[in-house]
């Protein structure tokens, strides 16, 4: 996991394993074996979502999209809020994921294309039985979901199980979804085109992500052959499928953890009354993020004791010695998060979930622990490019849910594990407004 240029495992997956077959490998990030290609979308990449200003307007968009998420929970209070036990205010029972993909969604397709979808306000008809119909930005996402499945699994699956007689069906219904996604995205990405070829010169284009590929592709400032209009469709639909799935289920074990544990919920809040005051209504600049040391450390635990991504791969393309270990050349090696982080070896009582491991100042040490034992966000040339991004929104996030809402977790356990992912599935949670 060096990040030095010309390394032996620069290479995530062979190309060979699945990747032909669906044309992907050689463009994007993800799966990308090409280094320059690499480079040069990465560096699009950042400009779009990684850099200082992108991270300040991404807040901006998660800070309008919440204030469309209080809209609807707020309403969904008023309709269907019931006064449990005691308690002054009505409160009433969600599944919090659907509503976490959403807000994540809005914001990554609005950084990416400059679209609006509208996610929140079509879920909330939906559930009310207001207008029972999804919009095409929601199928959109449901089926890039499936998209994403059908990667994996031709990168597990051999050839002649896919195509092997019933199992093939599956096959059909996963490769269908992603000729679907393709589809929508290759129109997305025509539609952007027309849009920037009608605009005047001295009009300002916007900053998605969407505009700098097109731009930049027209250019042709990496000397190399264009990219098509699907290829440029195809990093569109990756960066908003690692954008969403990722924070979303970060931020439902936030609440999963933090909601279990009545003395991290405190300080929690206790932080948050420190940095903002007591008022509900506040702006959380970019700075005040840097203070939430508290939160920052629960989210670090989450992440430890549930990576998102359970295990990552690295193709050796040369042979290689480490340690005792004979590599031969074109070896595909894992490195298991999920169990590095929760290696005695490595940490004190590692089972237990205890955010206070993060805090320098809890012990006035620095922190101890070893940094290649934690490794949620991979490492490396590949590692995660999203991953100031993240942890911004998931901050941002935190903050504006606890100043608003108090929440009583109801799901004894929400993990849905394979040794790739660690997915929240379900977490039914009952919300109550804080007045203020
Ligand atoms: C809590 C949130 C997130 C977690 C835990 C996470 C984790 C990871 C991990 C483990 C990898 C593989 C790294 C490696 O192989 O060394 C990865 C790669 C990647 N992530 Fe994230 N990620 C998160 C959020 C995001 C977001 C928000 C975006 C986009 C906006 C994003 C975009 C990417 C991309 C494009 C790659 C591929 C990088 C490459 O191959 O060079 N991620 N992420």
């Amino acid at each position: 996991m060096s990040s030095v240029k010309d390394n032996n495992y620069f290479v995530r997956i062979t190309t060979r394993d699945g990747l032909d077959d669906l044309q992907k490998g050689h463009n994007g990030i993800l799966f990308n074996v090409d280094f320059n290609s690499w480079s040069y979308i990465k560096k699009i990449f950042i400009r779009a979502v990684a850099a200082p200003n992108a991270l300040k307007f991404g807040m901006k968009l998660i800070d309008s999209g919440f204030q469309d998420l209080e809209k609807f929970w707020n309403l969904l209070i008023e309709e269907q809020g019931q006064f449990v036990c005691d308690e002054q205010e009505k409160s009433v029972e969600i599944d919090f994921i659907p509503w976490a993909r959403r807000i994540f969604a809005e914001t990554i397709m609005l950084m990416t294309t400059n679209r609006h979808p509208n996610l929140l306000s079509t879920y909330y008809d939906r559930i009310t039985n207001k207008n029972p119909q999804k919009n095409l930005y929601e199928e959109f996402f449901d089926r890039l979901s499936i998209a994403s499945d059908c990667v994996q699994y031709y990168l597990m699956v051999p050839p002649f199980i896919r195509n092997f007689p019933i199992i093939n069906i599956y096959t059909n219904y996963l490769y269908k979804n992603m000729t679907w996604t393709r589809n929508y995205t290759y129109n997305l990405v025509k539609e952007r085109l027309e849009e920037i070829e009608s605009i005047d010169d001295n009009e300002k284009l916007s900053t998605d992500m969407l505009s700098m590929l097109l731009t930049a592709n027209k250019s042709n400032d990496n000397n190399e052959k264009p990219m098509t209009n699907e290829e440029i469709g195809d990093n569109i639909a990756e960066i908003l499928i690692e954008g969403v799935d990722s924070p979303s289920n970060t931020l439902s074990f936030v609440l999963y953890y933090i909601g279990n544990d009545p003395d991290i919920e405190q300080r929690v809040l206790d932080e948050i009354d420190n940095i903002f005051g007591d008022g509900p209504d506040f702006n959380v600049t970019y700075e005040d993020l840097s203070k939430l040391e508290y939160i920052e450390a629960v989210i670090k635990e989450v992440l430890r004791v549930r990576p998102v991504t359970a295990t990552i791969t690295r193709f050796a393309t040369h042979s290689d010695q480490i340690d005792e270990f004979q590599i031969p050349s074109s070896t595909h090696l894992s490195v298991n998060i999920l169990s590095l982080h929760v290696h005695q070896n490595y940490w004190e009582e590692p089972t237990k979930f205890n955010p206070l491991r993060f805090l320098a100042s809890s012990n006035n040490e620095k922190e101890t622990y070893d940094k290649n034992a934690l490794v949620y966000f991979g490492g490396g040339l590949r590692m995660c490019p999203g991953r100031q991004f993240a942890m911004t929104l998931l901050k941002m996030m935190v903050v504006l849910l606890y100043s608003k809402y108090k929440f009583e977790v109801i799901t004894k356990e929400p993990l849905a594990q394979n040794s790739i992912n660690t997915q929240c599935k379900e977490l039914k949670i009952r919300i109550r407004c804080l007045k203020g």
